[in-house]
């Protein structure tokens, strides 16, 4: 029994062809995972069943009855609830006043809101409190915080754009356990995945979009991990993420017991990256990465210690929507922190043409898609935003990186081109801060590990000692 399919559906934007002619049906107690390739169609194709887009032609059928939601509060209504990639929740408000918020067409008294999430945060074992300003509340939090949020509202179906992108492996697989839970509960669940591991892991059925087609789609047994990568993406490039290194010199970037409140707060912290190093940095989502990230990268000022800085300093934030400019064309966000360089300007001015000339490189050499620097930002595809805001920050040879889940969002291909061009960039001299979730990618990359819990760096070692239970041990809050 299907609860909610797309039938036949197609999606044209000015330049592609999102989807075309797209089958997928969402059933009770089944988790159905979405894969694809960077702009591949999968967003568009979860929001059109949540209510934010329409099929162009092509239909939405909820339980066997074709509907037209005229919103996504509307299609909550009927039971969908949407987990985002970027999120919805508004920052200055709780969690209780943001669903008080999503249910105009109710009065939510506040006691009453924070009980029923309570309630919802039960259900799935997350420990949320409805209560605190969700600006305040790593990524990750943010993510459960939603599906928290669409659960409060009795959502029957889940729909979740990319929700463990921000997690690390041992939140994912708490996530999963709740996941299955409510699909055993009825809930129907679909979740878009770029990591083939999570589909292993929770997923009983596959569908991967290709070029807003549907390439495969049965049982997850049915298929092994070579011909999912090879339908998505192609053949990987074979392009090595350990390039000879120069010695590794001297300290680009110093920490001094420093100490920062952003929501997760830093304590005391001390740390160097060295010219030509990667230093990656581990920890459960939510221990102090956002504060090292934003005070290692000059955005934040340290309440106490000291940051010391010996050259430029490139940053990629956690929300990628903060490095560029949303509101405007993808030349712009090519090129806003180089604009103050003589080659964009003409007697004081900004030379249009330049910039534009640089943008359309840049785009071919990062292969961000479409390649078109008058796109508007936002109508890039998540991971080419990506894509783009790296590829921006590592292309000037700074002397320091700090770099905060680079890899999010990236098909397999492009998170491997990205750990490239890290190991790329340390070997022309960068010192590299990789603050992830991912401890694979920190082991494939990185020099030195570091360890962060409560805001403290609990353990540090080279990356050759890498070792998953003393990971696993330190990330839970033990000591070295
Ligand atoms: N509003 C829009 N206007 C123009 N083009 C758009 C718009 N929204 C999406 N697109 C384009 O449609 C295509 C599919 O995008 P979509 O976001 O669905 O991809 P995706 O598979 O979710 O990718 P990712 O894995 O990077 O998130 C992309 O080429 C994207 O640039």
């Amino acid at each position: 029994m299907t609860v909610l399919e797309l039938c036949s559906a197609s999606r044209r934007f000015p330049r592609v062809q999102a989807l075309d002619r797209v089958d997928l049906a969402v059933r009770p107690g089944e988790v159905h995972a979405l894969l694809g390739e960077n702009g591949a169609g999968k967003s568009t194709a979860i929001r059109i069943l949540a209510g934010l887009d329409h099929p162009d032609p092509g239909e939405v059928r909820l339980d066997g009855r074709a509907v037209r939601f005229a919103s996504r509060t509307d299609a909550l209504r009927h039971g969908i609830g949407l987990v985002p990639q970027t999120e919805s929740l508004v920052g200055e408000l709780t969690l209780a006043e943001n669903l008080a918020l999503a249910e105009p067409h109710r009065v939510v008294r506040r006691r009453a809101a924070s009980r029923r999430l309570r309630e919802a945060a039960t259900t799935v074992g997350v420990a949320v409190d409805p209560d605190v300003r969700t600006r305040d509340l790593g990524r990750g939090q943010r993510q459960l915080a939603e599906l928290v949020l669409a659960l409060a509202q009795d959502a029957r179906v889940l729909l979740l754009d990319e929700p463990t992108a921000a997690l690390g492996p041992y939140e994912t697989r708490d996530m999963f356990t709740r996941l299955r839970a409510l699909a055993a509960a009825g809930v129907a669940v679909l979740f878009i995945t770029h990591r083939l591991a999570e589909v292993r892991a929770v997923a009983d059925t596959v569908t991967v979009l290709a070029h807003g087609r549907v390439a495969w789609s049965g049982a997850g047994s049915d298929v092994d991990d070579a011909t999912l990568i090879r339908t998505m993406v192609g053949d990987l490039p074979d392009t090595p993420t350990r390039e000879p290194r120069t010695a590794i010199g001297a300290p680009v970037l110093r920490l001094a017991a420093v100490s920062a409140d952003c929501g997760d707060p830093i304590h005391d912290l001390s740390l160097d990256v060295h010219a030509g190093e990667v230093v990656g940095v581990l920890g459960v989502a939510g221990n102090g990465q956002r504060a090292l990230a934003e005070v290692a990268a000059g955005r934040v000022r340290p309440a106490g210690g000291t940051r010391t800085e010996t050259g430029s300093v490139a940053y990629v934030p956690e929300t990628r929507l903060d490095g560029l400019l949303p509101g405007r064309a993808v030349r712009w966000s090519a090129v806003v922190s180089r604009l103050r360089e003589p080659r964009f300007a003409r007697r004081g001015v900004v030379d249009r043409g330049a910039v534009t000339r640089f943008a359309t490189d840049l785009l071919a050499r990062h292969d961000v898609r479409p390649p078109d620097p008058g796109l508007p930002v936002l109508t890039l595809s998540g991971g080419n935003q990506q894509k783009l805001l790296v590829g921006r920050e590592l292309d000037n040879g700074p002397a320091a990186a700090v770099l905060h889940g680079p890899t999010q969002g990236l098909d397999v291909r492009s998170a491997k081109e990205i750990l490239s061009e890290i190991a790329r960039a340390a070997a022309g001299g960068t010192g590299v801060l990789l603050v992830s979730a991912d401890p694979g990618e920190v082991r494939e990359v990185a020099d030195r590990v570091v360890v962060l819990s409560g805001g403290r760096v609990v353990g540090e070692f080279p990356a050759a000692d890498f070792d998953d239970a003393l990971v696993r041990r330190l990330t839970a809050g033990g000591d070295e």
